[in-house]
């Protein structure tokens, strides 16, 4: 199994503060890891730091096939797209349906065929059950909808890792089971999978390796 990220040793800052430290971290492709712990223990600065959101201050982070220490400006936005984001901070566009939501994701990362790029549409949205109703604007779906429309936009240039921030938080529990079954689903198609997550029963329900974020570290 190749290895889709690697840390060795990391050490993430946020302004002057140390967020986490001595971070030794390996997850395998098609891999489904949870990422636990309190409000403030540093799951979400890690999740951004696997994006090159957040700078790595020391140690070797590597990602896909690029070492975080060297990447320049101009290829983020190439390992970007081999990466799906579901994060609430990265909610959809509420002036067009969930349908061109999509298509202005493809759109912008370089897809021009309109055949091809209404036959990715429709597979994505398929993946997450939700062909039928993609002319809706995402404020005539529920939270749960929403979300699914938010699975089918991180999926759409085939990621090889989804970062998943919370994704179940303001879903009732039979949605949230209905999310995360889906992402497991994914990762059993061979996409790696990080859920942060508070929620322990959807973690017995679904159980997978879980890291959790302490002291500054993670175990
Ligand atoms: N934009 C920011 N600027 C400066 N410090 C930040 C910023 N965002 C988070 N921090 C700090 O970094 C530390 C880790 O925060 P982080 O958001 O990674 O935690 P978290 O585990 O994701 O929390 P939550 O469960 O609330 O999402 C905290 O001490 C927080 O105050």
């Amino acid at each position: 199994m190749g290895k889709v990220i690697e840390y060795k040793d990391v050490e993430l800052h946020r302004q002057d503060l140390i967020a986490l430290k001595h971070v030794n971290l390996s997850v395998d492709e098609g891999e489904f890891v949870y990422l636990m712990g309190k409000v403030g223990s540093g799951k979400s600065s890690l999740l951004k730091s696997i994006y090159a959101d957040i700078p790595i201050a020391s140690g070797e982070a590597r990602v896909l096939d690029y070492d975080l220490n060297k990447i320049r400006n101009k290829q983020i936005p190439y390992l970007r797209r081999e990466i799906g984001i579901v994060f609430q901070d990265f909610q959809l566009l509420t002036d067009r349906s969930a349908y061109a939501n999509l298509r202005f994701v493809l759109e912008a990362t370089g897809w021009h065929d309109k055949a091809e790029i209404e036959k990715r549409i429709e597979e994505v949205l398929k993946q997450v059950g939700m062909l039928n109703k993609s002319y809706k604007n995402p404020h005539e779906l529920s939270g749960g909808e929403q979300q699914r429309i938010v699975i089918a936009r991180a999926l759409l240039n085939s990621p090889r890792i989804i970062l998943a921030d919370e994704p179940t938080c303001n879903l009732d529990p039979i949605t949230g089971e209905a999310i995360v079954s889906r992402l497991h689903e994914i990762a059993g198609k061979g996409t790696a999978v990080i859920m942060a997550t508070h929620n322990l029963s959807l973690v017995e329900q679904f159980p997978a390796r879980i890291l959790t974020c302490e002291n500054r570290t993670i175990v």
